[in-house]
């Protein structure tokens, strides 16, 4: 989204008093309420924008003083009000600023192996910043109260602040990161699991997780039972469902959604005196949730290392050493139930020529294209992988060397018939074949396959050897 400086400025103002008001509005009790959303903004500005919204946030804080002593018709007088404006938003500023100019550098880094390490610094840092400023802003706004209140109305700030941070910051940079695009910020956490984990659509989801929170917070009201509100710690499972099986994104914002409509809840039953249990499962489902992203994240790098580690990228056939692990195992299959095994070595004539006279992206096009002729002439049970550079090897289980024979033949004619877009390209393969016999490991084989291929090669190229027909070469 494209706008000017002031109107972004004005933009995160009106966003930080419009959720300050929307705090007030679900208060349980006067100055009292689950949490607060604005600390989560102020949070994700810092994080995302640096210093350059100190001022903005400044305005912000006095503003609120202004708006709260209309809401509540408080006595204080305009010096004061502007002190303790002033005092607030120093505080809220200084503490908040500071923490997030201190977590920025490892949001800029974060990729998906030290997400955890993130998580917890952010855990950290949140739990941290606002126990400060719950301290200090109870010391400085309101250092005249007694020391009874002073004990009840810490805690509230301090978790109230915290769930703010905790919950709703991730969903606010992902906001703000439209009006400011920050390259390479939060892209570890751009993965996704396949759809087939998603049998639910996330709709569902939600409007279970809400419907099970609602019910909670009603049968706890109803029979006035503590021990029932503690059900809502359960309701980290079915978040951790939307966790594992919705993005990082979706994952936020039902955090978001579920942390709301806990604090309407408890402002509309007005359960006031279960609130703490509320506040701090809010937190604890927030931060089982973050913990829980990592996994998602790691089954997804782990998927694509595994892809790299096993499939050639070039030619999707499989590497080298995945297609060594699957002519082990075939060939303890054959030894076992008495069957034949034949190994197959294919390497391309003259492939320097080609790659010297056309480049080597028309020499990787080649190489494609040989791949994909070579797996269509295949069986579904066959075995192709990439030796290295120009050389291929096929397993071929229940084969007999003859009968492999046969299907290089059929695989050298038609790679040798091949046309490409460069009319005057062709080319061609040697091919080394050999049957495996029940005592022999693979690699007595790969030595005899090699030596018909090399044996192709002397004997003009574009030629079929078997190792049964191929003389040993002399050591
Ligand atoms: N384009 C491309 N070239 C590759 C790749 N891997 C290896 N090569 C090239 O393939 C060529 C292989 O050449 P050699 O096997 O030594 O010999 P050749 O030219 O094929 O000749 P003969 O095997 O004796 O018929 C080398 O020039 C390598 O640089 C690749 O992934 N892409």
């Amino acid at each position: 989204m494209k706008l000017d400086v002031v109107s972004k400025h004005l933009l995160l103002i009106f966003s930080w008093l419009a959720l300050w008001r929307l705090a007030v509005f679900m208060e349980y009790a006067p100055h009292a309420s689950i949490w607060f959303p604005p600390a989560g903004l102020t949070f994700a500005a810092y994080l995302l924008v640096g210093w350059r919204v100190v001022g903005t946030m400044f305005i912000a804080c006095m503003l609120s003083t202004f708006w709260e002593h209309m809401v509540f018709q408080d006595q204080r007088t305009i010096s004061e009000l502007l002190t303790s404006g002033a005092i607030f938003a120093v505080i809220h500023n200084l503490i908040y600023g500071v923490s997030a100019h201190l977590l920025r550098g490892a949001i800029e880094q974060v990729d998906t192996y030290n997400l955890y390490h993130l998580v917890m610094r952010f855990m950290i840092t949140a739990s941290v910043s606002s126990f400060f400023m719950a301290l200090t802003g109870m010391v400085l706004l309101y250092g005249g109260l007694s020391l009874a209140s002073f004990k009840e109305s810490w805690l509230g700030w301090w978790i109230g602040d915290m769930s703010g941070i905790l919950v709703l910051t991730p969903l606010f940079i992902s906001f703000m990161n439209r009006l400011y695009p920050k390259r390479g910020l939060l892209t570890a956490l751009q993965f996704s699991l396949p759809a087939t984990h998603r049998r639910w659509s996330y709709g569902a989801k939600l409007l279970l997780c809400s419907s099970l929170l609602t019910i909670v917070v009603i049968m706890a009201d109803l029979f006035n039972s503590p021990e029932i509100a503690c059900f809502v710690f359960f309701l980290a499972l079915p978040q951790m469902w939307i966790v594992y099986t919705e993005t990082p994104y979706r994952t936020a914002l039902s955090l978001a959604l579920y942390s709301f409509l806990t604090a309407a809840l408890v402002a509309v039953f007005g359960v006031g005196t279960q609130a703490y249990i509320y506040q701090f499962a809010i937190n604890v489902v927030a931060c089982s949730a973050y913990f829980a992203m990592g996994v998602p994240a790691l089954v997804s790098a782990n998927r694509m290392l595994h892809q790299k580690a096993h499939i050639d990228h070039l030619t999707q056939a499989y590497t080298r050493q995945h297609f060594l692990t699957l002519a082990e195992q075939q060939i303890k299959q054959a030894r076992r139930y008495g069957q034949a095994t034949s190994l197959l070595l294919i390497d391309v004539d003259k492939f320097k020529l080609i790659n010297d006279k056309y480049g080597h992206s028309v020499g990787d096009r080649v190489l494609e294209r040989i791949a994909v002729e070579i797996k269509s002439a295949l069986r579904e049970s066959d075995i192709l992988g990439r030796f290295g550079g120009d050389e291929f090897m096929v397993m071929l289980p229940q084969t007999q060397e003859d009968d492999a024979f046969e299907v290089a033949e059929q695989i050298r004619e038609r790679l040798a018939g091949l046309s490409f877009v460069q009319p005057d390209l062709s080319v061609s393969c040697s091919f080394g074949v050999t049957g495996l016999d029940a005592s022999q490991s693979f690699q007595d084989a790969f030595e005899e396959a090699d030596n018909s291929l090399l044996a192709a090669k002397r004997a003009g190229r574009n030629v079929t050897l078997m190792a049964s027909e191929t003389p040993l070469r002399q050591a």
